[in-house]
């Protein structure tokens, strides 16, 4: 029997599976059919932990069974799992990803930071279009790629049943995230994100980051700086300091164990 534990960051959600000796495997088919939401257990991502030369390894694939560099809410949620599950420590530790260490700090309970590396922005223009609209957006990199657009109404974007189409297509081309956000009269920000691999979410860690990082460009504000981003799902907190260096701060929850067999 596979056994494996749902959860999520601000209904960022994801299936997570325990393999610290990394033996199960799962082909890009299987982790389709566990992600969807009509016929699996539907989540945005599949996370499998693995430990790898002494040290956690996150293997994330997206919701389609693309493997992504990075998940800024998965992550959390990993540490949420090693930690409960009585893996690791509470306290300060590092899980490895496609994009490098990174280090979280994990109390009992309660939200769980961690520190995502340095965010910067590719420079050039980029267009985005959805639902016939064109809008100029920021090319950000956050270890995974991000188009980030500042409309003065979220709502005036539509749906976002179909992917964004970005532009030039060469700056992206394994795909990108797509955000589109709100600077609110108290100073907060809110933001819808369309994920690559997965379709609107109803959050993405990374992509608050780039929003963050982004914000800091619009307005003209000088490192470090600090925000509080609202994606549908929640809230988030960013800070970036003097080097760009950004940390993501929020809830991580397991919600019920569950089992797969019946997917694969
Ligand atoms: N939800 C994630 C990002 C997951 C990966 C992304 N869809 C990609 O393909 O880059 C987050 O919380 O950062």
């Amino acid at each position: 029997m596979v056994k494996a534990t749902y959860g999520h960051g601000t209904h960022n959600d994801f299936v997570l599976v325990f393999d610290e000796s990394d033996e199960l495997k799962f082909s890009q088919e299987q982790i389709k059919r566990i992600c969807d939401r009509k016929t699996g257990v539907g989540s945005d991502g599949f996370i499998k932990i693995v430990k790898k030369e002494g040290s956690w390894f996150m293997d994330y694939s997206n919701a389609d069974g693309t493997q992504a560099e990075m998940c800024g809410n998965g992550i959390r949620v990993m540490a949420r799992y090693l930690t409960d599950r009585k893996h690791q420590m509470s306290g300060i530790y590092a899980i490895n990803t496609r994009d490098g260490k990174k280090f979280l700090a994990v109390p009992e309970q309660g939200d769980i930071s961690v520190n995502m590396g340095q965010v910067s922005q590719i420079p050039g223009e980029i267009i985005v279009e959805v639902n016939s609209n064109k809008y100029r957006g920021f090319n950000i990199n956050v270890g995974n790629p991000h188009a980030v657009v500042f409309t003065d109404d979220l709502t005036l974007i539509g749906d976002l049943k179909s992917a964004p189409i970005v532009l030039p297509t060469d700056q992206y081309l394994d795909g990108v995230n797509v955000e589109f956000v709100q600077f609110l009269d108290n100073g907060e920000i809110m933001m819808r994100v369309h994920e690559r691999g997965v379709g609107e979410t109803q959050s993405c860690g990374t992509g608050t980051c780039a929003v963050a990082f982004a914000a800091s460009i619009e307005k003209n504000k000088k490192l470090p700086s600090k925000w509080i981003i609202n994606p549908p799902g929640g809230q988030l907190i960013v800070e970036i300091d003097a080097h760009s260096n950004a940390t993501l701060t929020g809830p991580a929850e397991l919600v019920r164990d569950i089992e797969l067999d019946k997917y694969l």
